[in-house]
Order: C-alpha cells, then sequence, then structure tokens
C-alpha cells in the first residue's frame, strides 16, 4: 500500500489530496490559505468533521512543510510514491503530464511572465516537495494540456503571423476541470458527451470551454489566464487600446499594469469590495449589484459565443466554486440564454439538484482537479514499472 499527493498552488493557498495509489480513494484533502497573511489550513478527512487551524506559513514553501506534516499521521507508515501538480502554464508543447526533472522545470519556469499569478506559485510548491521528497517521481499537469487540439482559429489572434510562431496563441486554461467533466459527462451523460457543450468553470479564475465530443474545441481564456470572462480580480476581455493609453497617457508601469490587471480588477474592482461572490450576493451595495451584472452579463454573451463556434449547443454545464453554488448566477446566466432553450427549472437549482434546465440541458457538476492530477500520477507510475 502507498500514497499519492496532491498539490494545487494558487496566489495565496494550496490545495491538496492524499490518495491510495492503487483505488484513487480519496483518503484526506483540504487547503491552505492566506499564506503570508493569517494562514489558515483546513484538514478534511472522509466521514470526520472538518479540522481547522491557523499556521505560521510565510511562504509557499513554509506552506508545503505544513501539509506534509497535517497528512504524516494519515500516512500510516506508507510511502508517498508519487507527487501531482497543478501547473498553470504548460506553453505550446505539452498535451500530456509530465515527469519532472531540473530540465523540464527550468523549462516550465521560463513561461512565469504569462501567467505571474499562478506558476511562480505552481513551480514553488514543485520545489518544496523536491527537496522534501526527493526520490519521489514528481509530475507535472498542465491547464493548458485539454487544449492544445483547439482548431487554428480558435489557436490565434488577428496578429501578424509570426507572434503565432513566437508562442502567441489562445492557450487557455482550467484544463484540469475540464478534463474532469468530459469524463463525468462520458460516465454519466454519454449522449451529451458525444454532442456540443459549454462547460463553464466558475470560481475565482473563470473561463468556458466548447467542448465537442469531449474534446475541447475553444476556450474564453487565452495567451494568459487574463481573457475572457470577467473574474475575481481579473477584468476578462477588453479593448487592448485601454494598455496603450495606462502605458502612454498614464505614464504607468508594467509592474503597476500587471497589479490591476490581476489582483484589482473583475468583481473586486467593480465592486470596490471583494472578490468574494457570497459576499457580494450577500451586499446591498449597489455597486455589488453592478459588479454581479456584469460577470453574469459576460457569462451569458461569452456561452453564446461558444455555441456560435460549435454550430450550436446541446448542454451548458456549471462548476467552479461559484458554478457549483451560487444558484442566482445559474439563474441569471440561463435565464438571459432562454433564447436558446434554456428554461430554469428553479426549484432544482436551489436545492442542489444535477440538472436545473426543463429546456435545453443545463447541470451542475461538481469539478476534482486533485482527482485528474492523481490519475496522472498513477499512470506515469504504472508507466514507469512497465518500461
Ligand atoms: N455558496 C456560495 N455562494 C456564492 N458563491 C460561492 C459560494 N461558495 C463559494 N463561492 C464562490 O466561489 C469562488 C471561489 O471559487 P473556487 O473555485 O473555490 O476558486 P479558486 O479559483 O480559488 O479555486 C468565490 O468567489 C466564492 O465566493
Ligand atoms: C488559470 C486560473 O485562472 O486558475 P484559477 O481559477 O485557479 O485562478
Ligand atoms: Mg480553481
Amino acid at each position: 500500500m502507498s500514497a499519492i499527493l496532491t498539490l494545487n498552488a494558487g496566489s495565496s493557498s494550496i490545495k491538496f489530496g492524499l490518495f491510495d495509489a492503487d483505488t484513487l480513494e480519496e483518503e484526506a484533502g483540504g487547503q491552505v490559505e492566506k499564506i503570508g497573511g493569517k494562514t489558515e489550513l483546513d484538514l478534511e478527512i472522509p466521514g470526520q468533521p472538518k479540522l481547522e487551524r491557523r499556521i505560521p506559513a510565510a511562504n509557499h514553501q513554509e506552506a508545503v512543510t505544513a501539509i506534509l506534516a497535517a497528512i504524516a499521521p494519515y500516512l500510516d507508515g506508507r510511502e508517498v510514491v508519487g507527487m501531482g501538480h497543478r501547473v498553470v502554464h504548460g506553453g505550446p508543447d505539452h498535451a500530456a503530464p509530465l515527469v519532472l526533472d531540473e530540465a523540464a522545470i527550468a523549462a516550465l519556469t521560463r513561461l512565469e511572465p504569462l501567467a505571474p499569478l499562478h506558476q511562480p506559485h505552481n513551480l514553488s510548491a514543485v520545489r518544496a516537495a523536491r527537496r522534501a521528497f526527493p526520490e519521489t517521481l514528481q509530475v507535472a499537469c498542465f491547464d493548458t494540456a485539454f487544449h492544445r487540439g483547439h482548431p487554428w482559429v480558435n489557436d490565434t489572434y488577428g496578429l501578424p503571423r509570426r507572434f503565432y510562431d513566437m508562442g502567441v496563441r489562445r492557450y487557455g486554461f482550467h484544463g484540469l476541470s475540464y478534463a474532469f467533466i468530459a469524463g463525468k459527462l462520458a460516465e454519466d451523460w454519454p449522449a451529451l458527451h458525444a454532442g456540443r457543450v459549454v462547460v463553464a468553470h466558475l470560481g475565482n479564475g473563470a473561463s468556458l470551454c466548447a467542448m465537442e465530443g469531449g474534446r475541447s474545441i475553444a476556450s474564453t481564456m487565452g495567451f494568459s489566464a487574463l481573457s475572457g470572462l470577467c473574474m475575481g480580480t481579473r477584468p476578462g476581455q477588453m479593448d487592448p487600446g485601454v494598455l496603450l493609453w495606462m502605458l502612454d497617457d498614464q505614464g504607468m508601469s508594467s509592474v503597476e499594469i500587471t497589479r490591476v490587471l490581476y489582483k484589482e480588477s473583475g468583481l473586486k474592482g467593480l465592486s470596490g469590495l471583494t472578490n468574494d461572490m457570497r459576499a457580494l450576493l450577500a451586499s446591498d451595495v449597489p455597486e455589488a449589484a453592478q459588479a454581479v451584472d456584469y460577470f453574469t452579463d459576460r457569462v451569458a454573451q461569452e456561452v453564446a459565443a461558444m455555441a456560435a463556434t460549435m454550430g450550436g449547443i446541446d448542454a451548458l454545464v456549471f462548476t467552479g466554486g461559484i458554478g457549483e453554488n451560487a444558484a442566482p448566477i445559474r439563474a441569471r446566466v440561463l435565464d438571459q440564454l432562454a433564447f436558446l432553450g434554456f428554461a430554469l427549472d428553479a426549484s432544482a437549482n436551489a436545492s442542489g439538484g444535477t440538472r436545473i434546465s426543463s429546456g435545453l440541458p443545463a447541470l451542475v457538476l461538481p469539478t476534482n482537479e486533485e482527482l485528474v492530477i492523481a490519475r496522472a500520477v498513477r499512470d506515469a507510475l504504472r508507466g514507469r514499472a512497465r518500461a
């Protein structure tokens, strides 16, 4: 008996999962939040009450150390035979998970400027894991990999061709989540899996994926995780002329612009309050309502655009923290898209039902990025055992 550990590092949090290496049963999971501030570690063991505790963790490396200490009692003397990491950007070359060595980590480090909110933290978790378990197989699972088969029109911008050749492409992100949903559709909704589905991953980062036959055809995210939908702290789609104006007219530095685009925009910037959708829905401040209006309108617009790129739509799937939990957001999106054939089932939507439209199917499917990572690690271990 042995175990697989998964790490999913964000800008201020690390989610983790401990899995049986043979059955992939999840034995423990949780997250460290607010790294560098009042850090908290949540640990969930199936069938037991959630444990929450404050821990000292000034950076991601200390957070990984705290995670390893928290799960140690549940290892019960077993060996961690493989560790899997969510690595947001894999660039143009990686359509599959990658076993990590020094050279691979160095190559992925060169992609950090394309995902400054994620990639440096992903790789610092990798480095901390390698220090703690130098002999253990470390596998990177890329958010971009699921999207690498996009048709050319959905992979390029209208820039001179040399930029495409230099790697300026519409990569798309949240691929681990979309891979999980594609698998779930294949298992439980095979007719929909074979058709044209728009999947809405609405979390702190948010994007849509147009899926045909379980494969990604298009994403609302592109070169970086900034474009497409309005997000917690990122603006989504905007006119690049604004950037030129910020640079040339306002004299803003690229550091300042990066901060505005990644950390101060989106729901947080529009509301002036928070990026927490739950708090915005509970607020009676007019700017909170406006931020929610902008968010839902952008989702509805882009679902219709994704339907257009597929020549139609057979189902819409909601997932991610907002997609799974925010019934009012789902209701507003479906009402705005009634013209496509959706008919909101208000009681199913409010009571945690899976199918929430009595017309064209709309489903709520919880995602599980950690399980997709654990599966990739198990496959890599089996590949090694065969070799
Ligand atoms: N019950 C709820 N109602 C509304 N929004 C919720 C609810 N639960 C979680 N959310 C929202 O989900 C978002 C976080 O999504 P999540 O997928 O966990 O983010 P991340 O991208 O960090 O993984 C936050 O905006 C949070 O407010
Ligand atoms: C790529 C991305 O936006 O990820 P997250 O939703 O975890 O921020
Ligand atoms: Mg997420």
